[in-house]
């Protein structure tokens, strides 16, 4: 992982592995799109959501000169996540006759990046993609690392590919629309970053929330920069999740129950909170982790305003959906908790008992 500030003010992060590519982070990257996909390429497909609508106009309107540029509008929020979805714009490239040698945009939140991904994936078996997200947890996480994927009835994130993009512009303009309660959700994976590898964000979100959550403030960049960073880092070391990337799903094996159960009524990095809440609990019951970092979680969490509270009563459900979490071995249930704020360890096959506590633990 290699980091530079190049003068004109925009970070680049390289993710490393055999599909090296640059994340960026700066102001005014939407209108440099055009020197990421390069002279090869003849139609670009721009996956995005009516919230982002005119920021999307914008770039096909910077596109239109040297390519043939198709939208695809699709869904908002988790109903983006369908394969019926990624058909449509399977649909929209095949009209197009869209080519080995051109490329999709995806420009949005973490859902869209998920599905413009998978869409470039698995179009004519991988086509060129650039991701922009607009989000800040699109940014700090989805569109980097090269996970996508769609739901299925069962459960979340069912089915996907690990693809790597040619590029992420981070265009920290695009985050002056974003509601505040996005941009507070998007944190959660920031929290998340901290407690696993980077505890400088945690002492950067304690020192004054109100200055870390404000994306015009140079603390805010800073957190944005350390979790892709980090992201980077553990990405580059192991793409396909064989080990070590395991730890960026801290909080999620029951976060991601959560949102099922919701229905996806919930947002994301509101189910990765009181995930976390429940990892948390749980290394506290198994003598890892000592009673002072479960309230740190709280206390971050709880200045965020996310939850780090879920409804008793809906443990079956939970645990039934838990069962098809893809760190599952042998229907052994694998957690990724914590032995110390920096320090994620595997928990195999935990008690049933022990599960229950730490359900318990954080029940309302
Ligand atoms: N692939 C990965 O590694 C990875 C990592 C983390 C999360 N995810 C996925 O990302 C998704 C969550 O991402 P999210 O929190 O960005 O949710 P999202 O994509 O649903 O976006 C949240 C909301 O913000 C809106 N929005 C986005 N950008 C905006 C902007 N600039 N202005 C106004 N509105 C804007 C969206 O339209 C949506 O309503 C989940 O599906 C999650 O599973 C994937
Ligand atoms: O990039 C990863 O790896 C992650 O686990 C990041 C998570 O924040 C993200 O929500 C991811 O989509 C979860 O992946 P899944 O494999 O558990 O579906
Ligand atoms: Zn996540």
């Amino acid at each position: 992982m290699t980091e530079m500030t190049v003068p004109d003010g925009t970070t680049t992060i390289t993710v490393s592995g055999v599909d090296s590519y640059p994340v960026f982070v700066g102001r005014g990257l939407v209108g440099q799109v055009a020197e990421q996909l390069g002279t090869t390429v003849r139609k670009v497909l721009i996956v995005h959501t009516s919230t982002v609508g005119a920021r999307a106009v914008a770039l096909r309107e910077s596109l239109l000169e040297n390519y043939e540029v198709l939208i695809a509008e699709i869904p908002d929020g988790e109903a983006a996540k369908r394969v019926e979805v990624a058909a449509f714009c399977w649909g929209v490239m095949g009209q197009a006759d869209f080519s080995r040698t051109d490329a999709v945009i995806g420009f949005g939140g973490g859902a869209v990046t998920d599905l413009a991904g998978f869409v470039a994936a698995t179009w004519l078996r991988g086509v060129k993609l650039v991701q922009i997200p607009t989000s800040v947890l699109g940014m700090v996480d989805a569109a980097v690392g090269g996970k996508n994927g769609v739901n299925t009835a069962e459960g979340k994130n069912l089915v996907g590919t690990f693809y790597a993009p040619s590029a992420v512009l981070c265009d920290l303009d695009t985050l002056d629309d974003l509601p505040r309660n996005e941009i507070l959700a998007g944190f959660a994976e920031i929290v998340k970053a901290g407690f696993i590898q980077v505890p400088e964000i945690l002492d950067i979100i304690e020192a004054d929330v109100a200055v870390a959550t404000d994306p015009k403030t140079a603390e805010f960049r800073r957190l944005v920069e350390l979790s892709i960073a980090m992201k980077a880092r553990v990405v580059g070391e192991d793409f396909k999740e064989a080990n070590l990337r395991e730890i960026l799903n801290y909080g999620h094996t029951l976060g991601h129950a959560v949102e099922h159960a919701e229905r996806y009524g919930w947002r994301h990095g509101a189910a990765v909170a009181v995930g976390m809440m429940f990892a948390a609990e749980l290394a506290h019951l198994t003598g890892r982790l000592p009673e002072s970092v479960v309230d740190r979680h709280r206390s971050i969490l709880e200045s965020l305003t996310l939850p780090t509270t879920y409804p008793v009563g809906r443990w079956k459900t939970l645990l039934a959906t838990m069962q098809r979490d893809k760190k599952t071995r042998s229907g052994m249930l694998r957690f990724i908790v914590l032995d110390d704020v920096g320090k994620p360890t595997v928990l195999e096959g935990p008690d049933a008992s022990l599960l229950f506590m730490a359900y318990q633990a954080i029940g309302s």
